[in-house]
């Protein structure tokens, strides 16, 4: 028999099973050995060849929130409940096998919710599909770390540190120091006027630098950097991506407990079951995401405020331009803005690296 069917046998076992005290170990047996068996279906096929990089999913949307989180904490009930997509939800371990994409529909922009595998301890190290989940977790605009509020607070610190591993940093600024490779001249390390380092020195930096074998470059230091930020610019395929905590199935904790978890920076506690705090985590996820709205207008027409672009905050021109039309870019001449990023109330004429604002009215001109 394969693991498959062992599985649907043992799950319509547990179907049959009255659920009472009686029942209470066997049913806690039963569901350990389906989620052990669906952890087997998890492991990586050994012929595959495939270092476990993604699944295959396409981007769909102005942003991407990948939900990551242990087994059993909500994330498929929580895909269920705020996109147009059903995933299959139950109180076993490793239910969802692969990556689900749904679509949040939030004042008229489209955010598409990934819901993954669950990981556990070592997954970037690649237990399980772990790697492969982490591996989406890079490609995300947003990464919602899920947790169970009733389970203990290391959850968190754990997670935090599978995505680590795998070179995400959250919610991080990427450090302000720029390398710059030579042909010669050795390490040359500059400091931005008035900066004292405290938690690294120059000899380190070199020293660094010599363990990466890099022995010419200019560094240009913009801030008090530690050690590992350093480490992070030099090894440069760091992720910096945003990240929101949040606390699933606070309708089994005391208000107290509650109260101690929103009161974490960036975390957001609900209850899929209850029907608690949905509609503040979207306002959430929007906040966290940074979005903006913009409009473009045609010369000599009105703006259409239906129908809005969706940019990242501190986007330019060129990303407006790429919102429009793929070739636009190539066509550009200027553009007219509108609003709180232009100087002038009558419009401002900009380039591409032109910085929009929020609401900002953009008129493009190609050449012809
Ligand atoms: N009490 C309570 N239970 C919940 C809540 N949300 C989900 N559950 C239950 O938690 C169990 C696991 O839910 P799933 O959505 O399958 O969890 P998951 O994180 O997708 O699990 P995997 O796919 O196995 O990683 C199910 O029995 C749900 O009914 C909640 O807000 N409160
Ligand atoms: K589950
Ligand atoms: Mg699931």
């Amino acid at each position: 028999m394969g693991i498959t069917e062992k599985i649907k046998e043992l799950e319509d076992e547990m179907a049959r099973t009255q659920k009472n005290k009686a029942t209470e170990y066997h049913v806690g047996q039963l569901r350990a050995k389906i989620a052990k068996l669906r952890a087997q279906l998890l492991e990586p096929e050994k012929k595959s060849g495939a270092k476990g990089e993604g699944f295959d999913v396409m981007k769909a949307g102005e942003a991407r929130v990948a939900l990551i989180g242990f087994p059993s904490v909500g994330k498929s009930t929580l895909l269920s409940k705020i996109t147009d997509t059903a995933s299959v939800s139950a109180e076993y371990a490793f239910t969802t096998l692969t990556a689900i994409p749904g679509v949040l529909e939030y004042e008229g922009t489209r955010i598409q919710i990934l819901d993954l595998p669950g990981i556990i301890e070592g997954a970037a190290q690649g237990k399980g599909r772990g790697r492969q989940v982490v591996s989406v977790a890079k490609t995300a605009d947003l990464i919602m770390i899920m947790m169970d509020a009733t389970k203990s607070t290391q959850q968190r610190q754990l997670l935090e540190h599978e995505l680590e591993a795998v070179g995400i940093r959250l919610n991080k600024r990427k450090p302000d120091v720029v390398l710059k490779r030579k042909n010669g001249g050795g390490i040359v390390v500059t400091k931005a006027m008035g900066l004292t380092l405290t938690k690294i020195d120059e000899k380190m930096i070199k020293s660094i630098l010599q363990g990466y074998k890099i022995h010419n470059c200019d560094v240009m230091v913009r801030e008090d950097i530690t050690v590992d930020e350093f480490i992070d610019v030099v090894l440069g395929s760091r992720k910096y991506t945003p990240a929101l905590y949040c606390y699933n199935k606070i309708d089994s904790i005391s208000m107290e407990e509650m109260d101690k978890l929103a009161r974490q920076p960036h975390s957001v506690v609900i209850s899929c079951e209850q029907d608690l705090n949905m509609e503040h985590l979207k306002d959430r996820i929007w906040e966290e995401l940074a979005l903006n709205r913009i409009y473009t207008k045609k010369r000599g027409e009105k703006p259409d405020l239906n129908d809005p672009l969706v940019v990242r905050e501190g986007a330019t021109i060129e990303a407006v331009c790429h919102q429009v039309h793929r070739s636009l870019v190539e066509k550009f001449k200027y553009a007219v803005v509108y609003g709180k990023s232009s100087k002038f109330s009558g419009g401002q004429k900009v380039g591409l690296n032109h910085k929009v604002a929020p609401d900002d009215v953009v008129t493009l001109f190609t050449k012809s």
